[in-house]
Protein backbone atom coordinates (compact mmCIF):
# COMPACT_ATOMS: atom_id res chain seq x y z
CA UNK A 1 0.00 0.00 0.00
CA UNK A 2 2.84 2.33 1.19
CA UNK A 3 4.71 1.84 -2.08
CA UNK A 4 2.08 4.86 -3.10
CA UNK A 5 3.55 7.38 -1.28
CA UNK A 6 6.59 8.91 -3.20
CA UNK A 7 9.33 10.50 -1.22
CA UNK A 8 10.92 13.51 -3.25
CA UNK A 9 14.09 14.85 -2.16
CA UNK A 10 12.95 18.58 -3.04
CA UNK A 11 9.77 20.39 -4.86
CA UNK A 12 9.43 21.97 -7.65
CA UNK A 13 11.34 24.01 -10.09
CA UNK A 14 9.84 27.44 -12.27
CA UNK A 15 5.62 27.43 -13.00
CA UNK A 16 4.41 25.37 -15.36
CA UNK A 17 1.49 25.38 -17.33
CA UNK A 18 -1.54 24.43 -15.15
CA UNK A 19 0.26 25.16 -12.29
CA UNK A 20 -2.08 27.26 -9.66
CA UNK A 21 0.81 28.88 -7.25
CA UNK A 22 4.72 29.11 -8.27
CA UNK A 23 7.53 29.54 -5.44
CA UNK A 24 11.07 29.84 -6.80
CA UNK A 25 13.91 30.61 -4.38
CA UNK A 26 11.70 31.70 -1.73
CA UNK A 27 13.28 33.07 1.90
CA UNK A 28 12.18 35.40 4.24
CA UNK A 29 14.32 37.18 6.79
CA UNK A 30 12.33 39.53 9.44
CA UNK A 31 13.47 42.83 10.41
CA UNK A 32 14.88 41.45 14.06
CA UNK A 33 17.02 38.86 11.64
CA UNK A 34 14.79 35.79 11.97
CA UNK A 35 15.32 33.61 9.22
CA UNK A 36 11.67 32.31 9.33
CA UNK A 37 11.93 30.59 5.75
CA UNK A 38 13.23 28.73 2.78
CA UNK A 39 14.88 29.04 0.58
CA UNK A 40 11.70 27.11 -0.94
CA UNK A 41 11.38 25.68 -4.29
CA UNK A 42 7.35 24.68 -4.45
CA UNK A 43 4.58 24.08 -7.30
CA UNK A 44 0.95 23.62 -6.55
CA UNK A 45 -0.93 22.18 -9.39
CA UNK A 46 -4.52 23.73 -10.83
CA UNK A 47 -7.32 22.04 -8.63
CA UNK A 48 -4.87 20.19 -6.36
CA UNK A 49 -5.50 19.49 -2.43
CA UNK A 50 -1.63 20.16 -0.62
CA UNK A 51 -1.03 20.25 2.72
CA UNK A 52 2.14 21.89 4.40
CA UNK A 53 3.27 19.96 7.25
CA UNK A 54 6.00 20.91 9.59
CA UNK A 55 6.20 21.93 13.42
CA UNK A 56 5.54 25.15 15.00
CA UNK A 57 7.59 28.07 13.96
CA UNK A 58 9.27 26.02 10.68
CA UNK A 59 7.56 28.91 8.22
CA UNK A 60 4.59 27.52 7.24
CA UNK A 61 2.34 30.70 8.13
CA UNK A 62 4.93 33.15 6.89
CA UNK A 63 4.94 30.76 3.68
CA UNK A 64 1.09 31.18 3.10
CA UNK A 65 1.18 34.71 3.97
CA UNK A 66 4.29 35.10 1.12
CA UNK A 67 1.84 33.24 -1.59
CA UNK A 68 -1.12 35.87 -0.50
CA UNK A 69 1.12 38.87 -0.91
CA UNK A 70 -0.12 39.59 3.08
CA UNK A 71 4.29 39.69 2.95
CA UNK A 72 7.12 40.05 0.43
CA UNK A 73 9.68 37.39 0.41
CA UNK A 74 13.31 38.74 0.95
CA UNK A 75 14.80 36.72 -2.16
CA UNK A 76 12.74 34.38 -4.85
CA UNK A 77 9.56 34.56 -7.01
CA UNK A 78 6.29 34.02 -6.44
CA UNK A 79 3.76 33.06 -9.19
CA UNK A 80 0.17 32.57 -8.46
CA UNK A 81 -1.93 32.41 -11.83
CA UNK A 82 -4.72 34.60 -12.08
CA UNK A 83 -2.78 36.94 -9.06
CA UNK A 84 -3.68 37.93 -5.64
CA UNK A 85 -7.09 38.60 -6.26
CA UNK A 86 -7.70 34.79 -7.15
CA UNK A 87 -6.49 33.85 -3.58
CA UNK A 88 -8.73 33.46 -0.85
CA UNK A 89 -7.52 32.59 2.89
CA UNK A 90 -8.86 30.97 6.11
CA UNK A 91 -7.33 32.35 9.28
CA UNK A 92 -5.89 30.04 12.29
CA UNK A 93 -8.30 32.40 14.34
CA UNK A 94 -12.39 32.86 12.58
CA UNK A 95 -11.46 37.07 13.13
CA UNK A 96 -15.22 37.90 12.59
CA UNK A 97 -16.30 41.06 13.29
CA UNK A 98 -18.47 40.22 16.72
CA UNK A 99 -20.35 43.64 16.05
CA UNK A 100 -21.65 42.52 12.52
CA UNK A 101 -23.89 39.93 11.69
CA UNK A 102 -22.49 37.03 9.68
CA UNK A 103 -23.98 37.99 6.64
CA UNK A 104 -22.30 41.14 6.93
CA UNK A 105 -19.06 39.11 8.04
CA UNK A 106 -19.32 37.14 4.93
CA UNK A 107 -20.14 40.26 2.68
CA UNK A 108 -17.27 42.07 3.71
CA UNK A 109 -14.43 40.93 0.82
CA UNK A 110 -17.12 41.48 -1.51
CA UNK A 111 -17.96 45.59 -0.37
CA UNK A 112 -14.26 45.95 -0.17
CA UNK A 113 -13.95 45.55 -3.52
CA UNK A 114 -16.69 47.37 -4.54
CA UNK A 115 -19.11 44.77 -6.04
CA UNK A 116 -22.46 45.66 -6.93
CA UNK A 117 -24.85 45.82 -4.19
CA UNK A 118 -27.29 43.71 -6.24
CA UNK A 119 -24.94 40.84 -6.81
CA UNK A 120 -24.00 40.48 -2.74
CA UNK A 121 -27.00 39.11 -1.44
CA UNK A 122 -26.97 36.44 -3.74
CA UNK A 123 -23.33 35.68 -3.17
CA UNK A 124 -23.36 35.87 0.78
CA UNK A 125 -26.23 33.32 1.10
CA UNK A 126 -24.56 30.98 -1.68
CA UNK A 127 -21.11 30.57 0.46
CA UNK A 128 -23.09 30.51 3.86
CA UNK A 129 -25.54 27.83 1.99
CA UNK A 130 -21.81 26.24 1.02
CA UNK A 131 -20.66 25.93 4.95
CA UNK A 132 -24.29 24.52 6.32
CA UNK A 133 -24.62 28.12 7.38
CA UNK A 134 -27.43 29.75 5.80
CA UNK A 135 -30.18 29.39 9.10
CA UNK A 136 -27.40 31.64 11.15
CA UNK A 137 -27.08 34.34 8.43
CA UNK A 138 -28.37 37.15 10.99
CA UNK A 139 -26.78 35.64 14.19
CA UNK A 140 -23.67 37.10 15.92
CA UNK A 141 -20.54 35.74 16.34
CA UNK A 142 -21.09 35.23 19.75
CA UNK A 143 -24.56 33.23 19.18
CA UNK A 144 -22.00 30.71 17.03
CA UNK A 145 -20.04 27.60 18.20
CA UNK A 146 -16.46 27.37 17.34
CA UNK A 147 -16.85 25.44 14.87
CA UNK A 148 -19.74 27.70 13.27
CA UNK A 149 -17.37 30.82 13.35
CA UNK A 150 -14.84 28.83 11.48
CA UNK A 151 -17.49 27.82 9.20
CA UNK A 152 -18.64 31.46 8.72
CA UNK A 153 -14.36 32.10 7.80
CA UNK A 154 -14.65 29.46 5.56
CA UNK A 155 -17.96 31.35 3.83
CA UNK A 156 -15.85 34.54 3.58
CA UNK A 157 -12.86 33.08 2.24
CA UNK A 158 -14.99 31.56 -0.24
CA UNK A 159 -17.64 34.70 -1.15
CA UNK A 160 -15.45 36.16 -3.73
CA UNK A 161 -14.97 32.66 -5.73
CA UNK A 162 -11.34 32.66 -5.08
CA UNK A 163 -9.54 30.01 -7.35
CA UNK A 164 -7.05 29.25 -4.97
CA UNK A 165 -7.99 28.26 -1.34
CA UNK A 166 -5.47 29.21 1.44
CA UNK A 167 -6.03 27.68 4.65
CA UNK A 168 -3.78 28.40 8.00
CA UNK A 169 -4.31 25.37 10.73
CA UNK A 170 -7.90 26.72 10.63
CA UNK A 171 -9.47 23.69 12.54
CA UNK A 172 -6.36 23.25 15.33
CA UNK A 173 -8.61 25.14 18.12
CA UNK A 174 -11.43 22.85 17.47
CA UNK A 175 -12.29 19.61 19.43
CA UNK A 176 -11.76 16.55 17.39
CA UNK A 177 -15.60 15.88 16.50
CA UNK A 178 -15.89 18.97 14.87
CA UNK A 179 -12.39 18.87 13.35
CA UNK A 180 -13.20 15.76 11.83
CA UNK A 181 -16.75 16.69 10.74
CA UNK A 182 -15.27 19.92 9.48
CA UNK A 183 -12.70 18.05 7.43
CA UNK A 184 -15.08 16.02 5.84
CA UNK A 185 -16.85 19.13 5.07
CA UNK A 186 -14.06 20.54 3.64
CA UNK A 187 -13.15 17.34 1.57
CA UNK A 188 -16.77 17.46 0.36
CA UNK A 189 -16.82 21.28 -0.69
CA UNK A 190 -13.02 20.21 -2.50
CA UNK A 191 -14.59 17.61 -4.73
CA UNK A 192 -17.72 19.86 -5.34
CA UNK A 193 -15.71 23.23 -6.49
CA UNK A 194 -12.14 21.45 -7.54
CA UNK A 195 -10.10 25.15 -5.86
CA UNK A 196 -6.93 24.82 -5.40
CA UNK A 197 -5.97 24.39 -1.47
CA UNK A 198 -2.91 24.68 0.15
CA UNK A 199 -4.05 23.79 3.72
CA UNK A 200 -1.48 24.29 6.61
CA UNK A 201 -1.29 22.19 9.87
CA UNK A 202 1.47 20.58 12.55
CA UNK A 203 -0.46 17.75 12.33
CA UNK A 204 0.07 14.19 10.47
CA UNK A 205 -3.37 12.95 10.84
CA UNK A 206 -4.73 15.60 9.45
CA UNK A 207 -2.67 16.31 6.59
CA UNK A 208 -2.55 12.47 5.25
CA UNK A 209 -6.64 12.88 6.08
CA UNK A 210 -7.08 15.38 3.73
CA UNK A 211 -4.51 15.81 1.40
CA UNK A 212 -3.47 14.52 -1.60
CA UNK A 213 0.09 15.80 -1.67
CA UNK A 214 1.56 16.23 1.57
CA UNK A 215 4.28 18.53 1.78
CA UNK A 216 6.80 18.42 4.94
CA UNK A 217 8.99 20.79 6.12
CA UNK A 218 12.01 21.20 8.20
CA UNK A 219 12.57 23.16 11.23
CA UNK A 220 13.67 27.02 10.95
CA UNK A 221 14.34 28.14 8.54
CA UNK A 222 11.62 26.01 7.04
CA UNK A 223 12.59 24.11 3.55
CA UNK A 224 10.91 21.43 1.95
CA UNK A 225 12.22 18.05 3.29
CA UNK A 226 9.89 15.74 1.57
CA UNK A 227 6.51 15.01 -0.64
CA UNK A 228 4.03 12.36 -0.32
CA UNK A 229 1.51 11.57 -2.63
CA UNK A 230 -1.42 10.41 -0.76
CA UNK A 231 -2.76 7.99 -3.54
CA UNK A 232 -6.30 6.37 -2.53
CA UNK A 233 -9.57 6.14 -3.80
CA UNK A 234 -12.16 9.02 -3.60
CA UNK A 235 -14.03 10.34 -1.65
CA UNK A 236 -12.47 10.02 1.64
CA UNK A 237 -14.34 9.46 4.66
CA UNK A 238 -14.01 7.51 8.01
CA UNK A 239 -13.46 4.14 6.46
CA UNK A 240 -10.23 5.52 4.97
CA UNK A 241 -9.58 7.22 8.61
CA UNK A 242 -9.53 4.05 10.15
CA UNK A 243 -8.08 2.13 7.50
CA UNK A 244 -4.47 0.00 7.63
CA UNK A 245 -3.80 2.01 4.30
CA UNK A 246 -3.93 5.53 6.59
CA UNK A 247 -2.43 4.11 9.10
CA UNK A 248 0.52 3.14 7.24
CA UNK A 249 0.60 6.72 5.28
CA UNK A 250 0.70 8.36 8.77
CA UNK A 251 3.49 6.37 9.96
CA UNK A 252 5.62 6.72 6.78
CA UNK A 253 4.65 10.55 7.01
CA UNK A 254 5.57 10.78 10.87
CA UNK A 255 8.58 9.43 10.02
CA UNK A 256 9.14 11.77 7.62
CA UNK A 257 9.03 14.76 10.02
CA UNK A 258 11.21 13.52 12.54
CA UNK A 259 13.80 13.23 9.79
CA UNK A 260 13.24 17.03 9.13
CA UNK A 261 13.42 17.85 12.41
CA UNK A 262 16.85 16.04 12.83
CA UNK A 263 18.05 18.34 9.46
CA UNK A 264 17.34 21.34 10.71
CA UNK A 265 18.94 20.29 14.44
CA UNK A 266 21.71 19.87 12.51
CA UNK A 267 21.82 23.36 10.68
CA UNK A 268 21.44 24.97 13.75
N1 LIG B 1 6.30 39.56 11.99
C1 LIG B 1 7.32 38.83 12.46
N2 LIG B 1 8.45 39.40 12.92
C2 LIG B 1 9.49 38.68 13.37
N3 LIG B 1 9.50 37.32 13.40
C3 LIG B 1 8.40 36.69 12.96
C4 LIG B 1 7.25 37.39 12.46
N4 LIG B 1 6.33 36.47 12.08
C5 LIG B 1 6.87 35.27 12.33
N5 LIG B 1 8.10 35.39 12.86
C6 LIG B 1 9.00 34.29 13.22
O1 LIG B 1 9.22 33.51 12.06
C7 LIG B 1 9.24 32.13 12.39
C8 LIG B 1 8.20 31.41 11.55
O2 LIG B 1 6.90 31.85 11.96
P1 LIG B 1 5.57 31.27 11.32
O3 LIG B 1 4.43 31.89 12.06
O4 LIG B 1 5.62 31.44 9.85
O5 LIG B 1 5.70 29.71 11.67
P2 LIG B 1 4.60 28.56 11.67
O6 LIG B 1 5.27 27.34 11.15
O7 LIG B 1 3.38 29.01 10.96
O8 LIG B 1 4.29 28.42 13.23
P3 LIG B 1 2.97 27.86 13.96
O9 LIG B 1 2.72 26.48 13.46
O10 LIG B 1 3.33 27.89 15.42
O11 LIG B 1 1.85 28.82 13.62
C9 LIG B 1 8.98 32.04 13.89
O12 LIG B 1 10.23 31.89 14.53
C10 LIG B 1 8.37 33.37 14.25
O13 LIG B 1 8.68 33.76 15.55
Amino acid sequence: MIEHATALSAAGTGPRAGDAVSLKGVTKRYDRGVAALGPVDFNVRSGDFVSLLGPSGCGKSTALRIIAGLSDPTSGTVCVAGGRRSIGFVFQEPTLMPWASVRDNVALPLKLTHRPRADIGGCVEAALARVGLAEFAAAYPRELSGGMRMRASLARALVTDPDVLLMDEPFAALDEITRFRLNNDLLALWRDLRKTVIFVTHSVFESVYLARRVVVMTPRPGRISAEYCIDTPEPRDENFRTSAEYGAYCREVSAALSLAMGKGARRR
